[in-house]
């Protein structure tokens, strides 16, 4: 599907979505119980590939208007009856691999065709460090994947600079092993505030985890039950970062985006970032409600190695601002749905932007030119469709974005919601 965003302006009130990452940990961390309700669940393609797999595992998962109720296999996960495919989520591929290396048989990990490109080899290599056996069918690192169990827990060394979704799927598996597993990192860990979320999420089901000087740790024997049997989902501050960044180059008078308390989601960093380019945002902390008005934006040097999922946003955030955005840290943003780093560049450049790409940043020149609409690739990834939407709020005519359904992943109805806020979008 193709949409097409005419400049426009946004005012009014809108709710973030839920978090993609804490849905996908609540819905695995019920299966490993024995029931559990999740609360205001993300209902997306990606967090429903996560909710497929705990019933290959063995879970019932009912779905009704604001929540999930899951009866979890307990911490023993059946051997799946057929193929499990996560579609485009490499959350669920990784959080499930690593529950597949619990199950006594063999499980199979497909995914589509980017999915089938994403790096496993980490996890895979954990997973024969811990005496199981993990293979990819063309062995070269990536799904198909097929995994045999069960393993008792141990100590495994992996690198921390590919994805943070091994340490958070061994911290989730370890839990329930015998043995629990400490897991030492080789390289820094990228990423590092998702694992923090895991450790909070854990924590709201009562497992234990620990930092320690080289990795993390989770003692084995333990048992999933959140307390009262139930678990509230927050807001998502990646998906927020689009509606922020409407608000800042197109607010027309009061723009407000609800649902957004403090977290420990590494992406509450918009804020800050949209402070520093001048933005004028304020938050609300308590009531969860942050307003931002169109103002006049200059470039900074934004790292996001914490927050790589920020990139698409703060790209097109440097195209609407003077000077030079630098984004920096960025290497393993190139391990996404797509290589997002050389996607910003080459769609930037069709709408007259200035880039400059190099292997671990990209630069945004803006204010050197006027943003030209132009028809532009989604890549079928979601962040990359998203940002390219609020490019064409300020650019100049029309922006056509192919492929627009993939927003699907993790913020469904975006284009229902940019049309709510007086966003001239057409599909
Ligand atoms: O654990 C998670 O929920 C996520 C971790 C990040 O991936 P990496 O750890 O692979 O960078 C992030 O990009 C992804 O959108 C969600
Ligand atoms: C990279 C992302 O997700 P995943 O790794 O789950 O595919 C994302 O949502 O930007």
């Amino acid at each position: 599907m193709d949409v097409t965003i005419s400049r426009s302006s946004v005012s009014g009130r809108v709710r973030a979505p839920p978090s993609k990452s804490y849905t996908h940990r609540a819905i695995l961390a019920s299966g490993y119980a024995d029931s559990a309700t999740v609360r205001r669940p993300l209902m997306s393609a990606d967090t429903r590939a996560t909710m497929r797999a705990v019933e290959q595992y063995g879970g019932a998962v009912d779905v009704t208007d604001e929540s999930v109720t899951i009866t979890g296999f307990d911490g023993r996960p059946a051997v799946p009856t057929d193929v499990i495919d996560c579609g485009n989520s490499g959350t669920t591929t990784r959080l499930i691999t690593a529950t597949a290396a619990l199950a006594d048989g063999m499980t199979v990990i497909t995914g589509d065709r980017s999915l089938r490109s994403r790096p496993q080899g980490p996890l895979l290599d954990a997973i024969d460090q811990l005496g199981g056996r993990a293979e990819s069918t063309r062995s070269n690192g990536q799904a198909p994947l097929v995994i045999r169990g069960p393993i008792n827990g141990d100590v495994v060394s992996i690198p921390g600079d590919v994805s943070s979704q091994y340490v958070t799927a061994l911290l989730m598996a370890g839990a329930v092993t015998a043995e629990g597993i400490t897991i030492d990192l080789e390289t820094e860990l990228k990423s590092a505030p998702y694992v923090t979320i895991t450790q909070e999420l854990l924590a709201a089901f009562g497992v234990d985890t620990d930092r320690t000087e080289t990795g993390f740790s989770v003692p084995g024997g333990q048992a999933y039950r959140p307390e009262d049997g139930e678990y509230t989902v927050p807001g998502d501050f990646s998906s927020a970062s689009y509606l922020l960044a409407a608000g800042a180059v197109a607010a027309d008078g009061s723009f407000v985006v609800e649902g957004l308390v403090p977290s420990a989601q590494g992406d509450v960093a918009i804020v800050e970032i949209l402070e520093r380019m001048g933005t004028d945002i304020n938050w609300d902390r308590t009531e969860g409600r942050i307003s931002v008005s169109r103002s006049a934006l200059s470039g900074v040097t934004v790292d996001v190695g914490d927050t790589p999922d920020l990139l698409p946003t703060v790209a097109v955030l440097g195209a609407a601002a003077t000077g030079e955005t630098q984004i920096v840290n960025c290497e393993h943003v190139r391990y996404k749905e797509t290589d997002r780093v050389a996607a910003m560049a080459s769609e930037l450049e069709k709408l007259g932007v200035r880039v400059t790409e190099e292997h671990d940043a990209l630069t945004i020149h803006g204010g050197d030119s006027t943003l030209r609409g132009a028809r532009v690739a989604g890549y079928d990834d979601h962040r990359i469709i998203m940002a390219l939407s609020i490019a064409g709020l300020f650019a100049e005519g029309e922006t056509t974005i192919e492929g627009a359904e993939h927003v699907d992943v993790s913020f469904p109805d975006f284009f229902d919601v940019l049309d709510g806020v007086g966003v001239d979008v057409r599909r």
